[in-house]
């Protein structure tokens, strides 16, 4: 079936240069473990699990999100606090249809600014404040468990300011929650203050999050047609439900190839729009793809990487470095902008006449292009993954596919694609580390662990 979503060519990512082929065991086991792995994915069973939600949010009706959009498009700023897939998703969205500027999203035709609360640096957390006016501001918080230090402490630290200057009441008619419909001390919050809420299904992980309320909410408010979004990703699912073979799939063939190239030592992803509006895409995804995959002494390290500004700057090390990364460059055929370069008029400048009249994008796929040539004639594996253009339904569409992908990829590993024990031990030891009652043996552990590091020292 196909819905324009995107196209995958995959040629230069066989490995051993195409010789695993489809009369070749090993693709058709693949293809037969790709199988076990969907129907594991989509199995009555599983669907109900904490974890397996997300499959469902492509089928899930907007009407709150859409109205929780259209009250805080009638303010000048939203903050989101909130951090790593709290946070990532709308950073994301919004980055990739509105404005490619990471942290502070400028104003959209109708919406306000969008600006992100994530790391809990006094300095950034300061900084956002003051570049905001109060008294038109919304704070959208967003949290799944409603206890993640980050979060809490920049939720704290605003909150208390917010009432400051407006007074509870009418800061509480600025506020949003976003948090899991039953439990964490957030949902406590909002059943004292009976403030807004939105609920983020206790099924979905924070890392599967965006297509819920928690990436949605803030960017209908910025002007993005949240509809549309869902709609290409509810269409990705169609195709994906649709294709039964290796060459019909792409969540098995991005999956199947990750899992080939690990066998063969390439446990690094090098993941490379060359789009600005995709930088943050990137961003989503090397969490998306870390955290759901590095467990148990596996893993794949997932790289971010900008066409063309890391052509400057990393492909040294792609081209001539260890063979032990897989590449998937993405284009976007038509980038909306098109911008003619002139001719050069000042005699110093002639020699760039072989860029007058030329468009800039065309530049750009160009490169795109003699990167992903270039990999491949070095024998190094390259996928190329081509979107029409920069939309909401291209964009819904390829989020779902990574989704499934990780997943996949997770099932293939034998690891848990939605946990994150590793993250948690982390946060376990802040909290000791911090005072919080009942963490006073993580605290100890983790003075115990860093007096290991501090145990030799150069100063200077
Ligand atoms: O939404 P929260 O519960 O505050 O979680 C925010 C983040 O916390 C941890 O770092 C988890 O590993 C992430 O997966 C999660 O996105």
């Amino acid at each position: 079936m196909t819905q324009n979503l995107l196209k995958l060519d995959f040629g230069a990512a066989l490995p051993e240069g195409g010789s695993v082929s489809r009369n070749g065991s090993e693709w058709d086991a693949l293809e037969e473990a790709l199988r076990d792995a969907d129907g594991w994915l989509r199995s009555d069973v599983n669907r109900r699990r904490d974890g397996f939600g997300w499959l469902d949010l492509p089928q899930t009706d907007l009407a709150e999100v859409i109205e929780a959009g259209q009250w805080l498009a009638a303010f000048d700023a939203v903050i989101q606090v909130g951090i790593g897939g709290s946070a990532l998703g709308s950073l994301m969205v919004a980055n990739a249809l509105l404005h490619p500027c990471h942290n502070e999203l400028s104003r959209s035709e109708r919406g306000p600014r969008l600006y992100v609360a994530d790391n809990a640096d006094p300095a950034g957390t300061r900084a956002l404040w003051e570049m905001v006016d109060p008294s038109r501001t919304a704070l959208v918080v967003v949290s799944k468990s409603g206890s993640t230090a980050e979060t809490m402490a920049n939720f704290l630290w605003l909150w208390e300011n917010l009432k400051k200057v407006l007074g509870e009441e009418r800061a509480l008619k600025q506020l949003l929650v976003v948090t899991d419909p039953e439990k964490g001390l957030l949902r406590a919050f909002v059943a004292e203050k009976k403030c807004r809420s939105l609920p983020l299904p206790s099924t979905v992980g924070g890392r599967y999050s965006v297509l819920s309320a928690v990436g949605l909410a803030a960017s209908a408010a910025l002007g993005v047609d949240v509809t549309d979004l869902q709609a290409g990703a509810r269409a990705m699912d169609e195709v994906l439900l649709g294709a039964g073979t290796m060459e019909e799939n792409p969540a098995w063939l991005l999956a199947g190839l990750h899992w080939l190239h690990f066998l063969r030592g390439r446990n690094m992803t090098v993941l490379m729009p060359y789009a600005d509006g995709l930088r943050d895409f990137t961003e989503w995804f090397a969490q998306l793809w870390g955290e759901s995959l590095g467990k148990e002494g596996k893993g794949s390290t997932p790289l971010r990487a900008l066409g063309a500004v890391d052509q400057h700057s990393q492909v040294q090390l792609y081209t001539a470095g260890p063979d032990d990364k897989l590449f998937t460059i993405i284009d976007v055929a038509d980038r909306g902008e098109r911008l003619i370069l002139p001719s050069p008029s000042d005699a110093s400048l002639a020699p760039l006449a072989y860029l007058g009249g030329q468009e800039m994008g065309a530049m750009l796929q160009a490169e795109a292009r003699a990167t992903a040539a270039t990999l491949a004639s070095l024998g190094r594996p390259v996928l190329w993954l081509e979107i029409p253009r920069l939309d909401a339904f291209r964009l819904g569409g390829l989020v779902y596919l990574y989704e499934v992908v990780t997943a996949l990829t997770g099932r293939l590993l034998s690891v848990d694609p939605f946990d994150q024990p590793g993250v948690e031990q982390g946060k376990r030891f802040t909290y000791g580390l911090m005072g919080r009652k009942g963490f006073e043996e993580e605290g100890r552990k983790s003075t115990e662990a860093f007096a290991r590091i501090e145990s030799r020292t150069v100063s200077c």
